[in-house]
């Protein structure tokens, strides 16, 4: 699997909140990297992903992993998810409520392997918690019990739909690493989805940018993000939570992705562009800051 490539080339037709959009992918994977999927809300990420799995059908395309035909609308091929050999990580991490950290773990094998089971717990520090049911464990304590799930058949590909959105600060970098970890584990073509630029940098081996149902960049983060278009010597992302009007200008809030707080001021011809709730890179040329160890 290392080394198969992974030729995706599929559309399906998509109903947003703003009319149909034709979702439409066409790339080729390495086996073995690590791909961020990045764009906004609705822009087809999480269909991506279930159509990968076979959790939802393409209209039309192919989807080839090496040799293996996964998909193809005009042989007539179409594989059904448990013969696809996946991982897959939702959001709010779908663990079974009623059984223990072990049977959760052991329930994504194919055919049971106790020992491949106790080392997952191992690598994932759940030893100690594996006969507690879900409800007993924290936040963090789940997605790792998710990952080591998705890992548990040794998957090809393991498919991470932002299983990291419920969470932030420390646990959410400690877990960054858990998700290295996990695609070091078999070297699994990862896919992750994620809107966190911070995340982006410290994951991807390359990124999926995806707007409106379409690859609009294909990348190294530092490619994609870090472009020649804007020189500046500092740039911070992060989203507008408020907009003031001061007398002669206005001053915007801005929380980072590491949850700093920015005050930046904006003009007429800045605002009117921007609202409540964006996501903003703010940039600055002439940068001398006092540094200050922490
Ligand atoms: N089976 C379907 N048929 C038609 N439209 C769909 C179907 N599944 C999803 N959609 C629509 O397609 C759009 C893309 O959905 P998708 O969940 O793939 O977006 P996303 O990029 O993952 O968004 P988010 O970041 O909010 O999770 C949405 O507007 C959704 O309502």
């Amino acid at each position: 699997m290392e080394n198969d490539v992974i030729e995706i080339d599929v559309q399906k037709e998509l109903v947003s909140a703003h009319g149909r959009m034709t979702l439409t992918i066409k790339v080729k994977l390495l086996g073995g990297e690590l791909v961020v999927l990045f764009g906004e809300s609705g822009a087809g990420k999480t269909t991506l992903l279930r159509m990968i799995s076979g959790l939802t059908n393409p209209d039309r395309g192919i989807l080839k992993v090496g040799n293996s035909v996964w998909f193809d609308s005009d042989a007539g091929i179409n594989k059904p998810p448990q013969e696809r050999n996946i991982g897959f990580v939702f959001q709010d991490y779908a663990l079974f409520p009623n059984m223990s950290v072990f049977n959760n773990v052991a329930y994504g094998q194919t055919q049971g392997d106790k020992c491949y089971v106790n080392e997952l717990l191992q690598k994932f520090g759940l030893e100690e918690l594996s006969a507690r049911k879900p409800d007993k464990l924290s936040g963090g304590q789940r997605q790792r019990v998710a990952l080591a799930r998705a890992l548990a058949r040794k998957p090809d590909f393991l498919l991470l739909d932002e299983p990291l959105s419920a969470l932030d600060g420390d646990i959410r970098t400690s877990l960054q690493n858990e998700i290295l970890k996990a695609h070091g584990i078999n070297n699994a073509t990862t896919l992750l989805v994620s809107h966190d630029l911070t995340e982006v940098f410290r994951l991807a081996h390359k990124v999926l940018q995806i707007k409106n149902g379409t690859i609009t960049g294909m990348g190294k983060p530092d490619q994609l993000f870090l472009n020649n278009q804007i020189s500046g010597k500092v740039q911070i992302t992060g989203s507008i939570v408020k907009i003031q009007k001061q007398d002669a200008f206005y001053l915007l809030t801005v929380v980072t992705g590491m949850n700093q707080i920015l005050k930046v001021t904006a003009f007429q011809n800045d605002i009117e562009k921007l609202s409540e709730g964006d996501r903003v890179m703010v940039f600055s040329k002439a940068f001398s800051p006092l540094i200050l160890k922490m």
